[in-house]
């Protein structure tokens, strides 16, 4: 099982953001291919507000979310085109807890910091934020790692509106969701969230004893 070997890696096409590569190798004598993607590590903050008794996320559209809920019909370029009358944005409206991937020279922790003041406003102090877990996500696409934290704040921290960075695009509706709605909150399964909200509020939950 374990005896990997003759592992190669090409490029198929690539953009800063992800990197999709074709591996090959051998496996217990046995020759695979496997497709596969680069793409950065990523922090991810659940965020307490105790001030309000909230968790506060964040919303977005992920044109991943989107193309992944709609049939896509092909044009005979064989480009393919969805229809948005059919198939609303809000298919593509994605619940999580604030998040970015590693691209800068600093600690984790200070990352999940910058991250918590551009996507939320709050400017919460290093100690506030704890780490919860880090873990491979995506194993069978990209294996990247995921860091996750938690960090409490009061409303006294919020500094600035968040919304993300206008200079890159980034559009990001706040939303606080009650820590007593949400539990049925969480599993509904009509909201799209990212697995990793998930897992930090069943965290928070444990680790709080509520
Ligand atoms: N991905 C991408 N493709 C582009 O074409 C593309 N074009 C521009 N960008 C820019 O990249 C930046 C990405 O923003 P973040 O650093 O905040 O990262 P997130 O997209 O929020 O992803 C995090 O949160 C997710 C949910 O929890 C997790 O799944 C990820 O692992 C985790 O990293 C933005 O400035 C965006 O304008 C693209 N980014
Ligand atoms: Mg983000």
């Amino acid at each position: 099982m374990e005896k990997i070997s003759d592992v190669t890696i090409q490029p198929c096409s690539s953009t800063p953001y992800i990197k999709p590569l074709r591996i090959t190798y051998t496996q217990d004598g046995v020759k695979k291919i496997w497709d596969a993607m680069k793409v950065h590590d990523s922090v991810c903050v659940l965020l307490y507000n105790k001030s309000r008794d909230c968790f506060v996320f964040v919303r977005q559209f992920r044109p991943a979310v989107y193309i992944n809920s709609v049939v896509t019909e092909k044009q005979a370029d064989g480009t393919e085109t969805v229809d948005s009358a059919k198939y609303p944005g809000t298919l593509g409206l994605s619940y999580e807890c604030c998040a970015g991937i590693v691209d800068k020279d600093c600690s984790l922790v200070e990352i999940a910091k910058m991250e918590v003041l551009e996507e939320c406003g709050y400017d919460v102090p290093l100690e506030n934020i704890q780490k919860i877990t880090s873990y491979k996500s995506g194993t069978g696409v990209s294996g990247a790692m995921d860091h996750l934290f938690c960090a409490e704040v009061t409303d006294v921290m919020k500094t600035g509106p968040g919304g993300g960075l206008k200079e890159e695009g980034e559009l990001i509706d706040l939303i606080e969701i009650p820590l007593r709605e949400s539990r049925k909150w969480l599993f509904d399964e009509a909201i799209n969230k990212d697995g990793e909200l998930i897992l930090s509020v069943l965290w928070f939950y444990d680790h709080y004893g509520k």
